[in-house]
């Protein structure tokens, strides 16, 4: 009785909740879900019965799914004072990940993570990285060079890189010890689903099972991502803290640091930076730490998106090798500095964003309060989901969705049209903090690759093509699957551009 008035005050009018498949009691729509690896896809197909509102509960947690950009950008954007809270998942707490600022409940401490973030990767902030950006690129250009059959770990490497732009530190070439820390934990977190993971997130209770009981497996498994994200923390920061108290010892003074800098002592650094600026230390590893739990697999995934894209439309690659020829007049490899002159560079990357399926569900929003739309009642502590899968599909908007099309971005007069293609980077207050670094590293990457390399399919024993069918790992995150295919230099004259990069990249 007590809970019926609860509910009856909360919703005093009585309101329907949105539509939704019928549920069954205590699982509700679980066994709904074809593939849970996959649920935006069944949450495709009950939107063309119910609607681009739906709604779902599965173990009783309320689920909203937005499967269009209008209803997103109603409730995620135009209300987002209600809809930018996350959801906690035991789980990913229980594994040491829970100071990641994209997990953070909205309140004081996330608006303050936040800030600080936004501080280092605003628009004009993240320009202070493209030198290491184009450093990067050109030894990632490099190393693929010399060992093509490595793509993936080069890609990967390539993300990891952000070690020198957020700490000022230079990963060995191989077997790199904080590189392998933040792979380790971030490929932990991404994998966080092991047995036993959904029912301690459904029923918070068992994360006080003790390690040894049956079916605790998830415990053993999140102690020991809990150690690593522990060094992951605290190592790289130690780091900077060192170099800096040499720079301050040995130069005396904030003024003179700056000088260090400029004499290449102390190298620039977004954590550098926030030591200067009088971070405290929670805050500031926090936020470092982030840069990893959010970047590392998205940025990698929508690379590995690009190569497969160009492999399976071949003519969409030699498009974009004649503009960026064209550009650099075949005798540099491109930089930052090009990009505004490459239109169907742009638009490639803009169609990468939206074929890609980095995270096809986004992350997470919870309403903070009730709220009425269109009639329908949603319930405080709702879990919200915009499918973006299904945003950057539409058909209505993109003919073919499937098709690798770059073209949807060009106008009739050659200019790029205003879609910018950013549904990939999430809604509202909680939208992706790393969108000017991400886009800027996935561009150069990309133009830096095609103007060097071409990429192909793979030949069989009997020297025909190995199709490549586009599919991707399940999970809240979408890499591509391994699959075969071939990279060469395009000519001896790229090759050699590529050599060169060498010399640059070590700059
Ligand atoms: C292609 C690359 C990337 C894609 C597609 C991507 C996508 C996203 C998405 C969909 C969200 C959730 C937005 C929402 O809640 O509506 C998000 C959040 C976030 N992203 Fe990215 N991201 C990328 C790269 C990066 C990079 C490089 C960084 C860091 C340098 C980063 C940092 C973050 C952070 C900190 C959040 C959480 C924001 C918050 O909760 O307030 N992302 N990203």
């Amino acid at each position: 009785l007590k809970s019926l008035i609860g509910k009856r005050r909360e919703n005093p009018a009585g309101l329907p909740l949105p539509p939704g498949p019928p549920r069954l009691p205590i699982v509700g729509n679980l066994f709904g879900v074809k593939d849970l690896g996959r649920q935006w896809l069944t949450y495709v197909d009950w939107s063309k019965k119910y609607g681009d509102l739906l709604y779902v509960e599965i173990f009783g947690q309320k689920l909203l799914i937005l499967n269009s950009e209008k209803v997103a950008e109603e409730l995620l954007d135009k209300r987002s004072q209600n809809y930018s809270d996350r959801p906690q998942v035991p789980m990913v707490t229980l594994m040491g990940w829970g100071f990641t600022m994209g997990l953070l409940p909205y309140g004081p401490i996330w608006r303050k993570h936040r800030k600080v973030m936004h501080q280092a990767l605003n628009l004009q902030a993240v320009l202070n990285y493209r030198h290491i950006q184009l450093n990067k690129v050109r030894q990632l250009v490099w190393n693929i060079l010399q060992a093509p059959d490595e793509m993936e770990a080069h890609l990967k490497t390539q993300v990891l890189c952000r070690l020198t732009l957020v700490y000022g530190y230079e990963m060995e070439p191989r077997n790199d010890l904080f590189a392998s820390i933040v792979d380790r934990a971030a490929c932990m977190l991404t994998n966080s689903f092991v047995p036993g993971a959904a029912l301690v997130n459904a029923f918070p209770v068992f994360q006080y099972l003790p390690e040894w009981c049956p079916g605790a497996g998830f415990k053993k498994y999140a102690n020991e991502c809990k150690k690593l994200v522990r060094k992951l923390r605290d190592l790289p920061y130690e780091y900077v803290q060192k170099q800096m108290v040499f720079v301050h010892f040995s130069l005396l003074g904030r003024e003179l640091t700056r000088i260090g800098k400029a004499e290449g002592i102390a190298p620039h650094s977004m954590v550098s930076e926030m030591l200067e600026h009088k971070e405290e230390e929670d805050v500031i590893k926090s936020v470092a730490g982030t840069v990893y739990a959010a970047a590392i697999e998205t940025s990698s995934s929508a690379l590995s998106a690009f190569v497969m894209a160009m492999i399976i439309f071949p003519s969409v690659q030699e498009k974009a090798q004649a503009e960026i020829d064209r550009i650099t007049g075949e005798s540099r490899l491109p930089d930052f500095s090009d990009r505004e002159s490459m239109v169907y560079m742009e638009a490639i990357y803009r169609e990468v964003l939206r074929w890609s399926q980095v995270t096809p569900l986004g992350v997470p929003h919870m309403t903070t309060n009730s709220d009425i739309y269109n009639g329908y009642f949603i319930p405080k502590d709702t879990v919200v989901f915009a499918n973006i899968w299904s945003i950057t599909h539409n058909e209505e908007k993109y003919p073919d969705p499937m098709r690798f099309m770059p073209e949807r971005y060009i106008g009739a007069d050659g200019q790029l049209t205003g879609d910018l293609a950013e549904h990939q980077f999430g809604f509202g207050r909680r939208k992706c903090v790393g969108k000017y670094l991400a886009e800027a590293s996935v561009w150069i990457a990309m133009v830096s690759i095609l103007a060097v390399f071409n990429l192909s399919k793979a030949k069989n024993e009997q020297g025909r093509d190995i199709d490549v069918i586009p599919e991707y790992k399940s999970g809240i995150l979408g890499h591509p699957i391994p699959y075969s295919f071939s990279i060469t230099p395009r000519s001896p004259r790229t090759a050699r551009l590529a050599q060169d990069a060498e010399s640059d990249g070590n700059m």
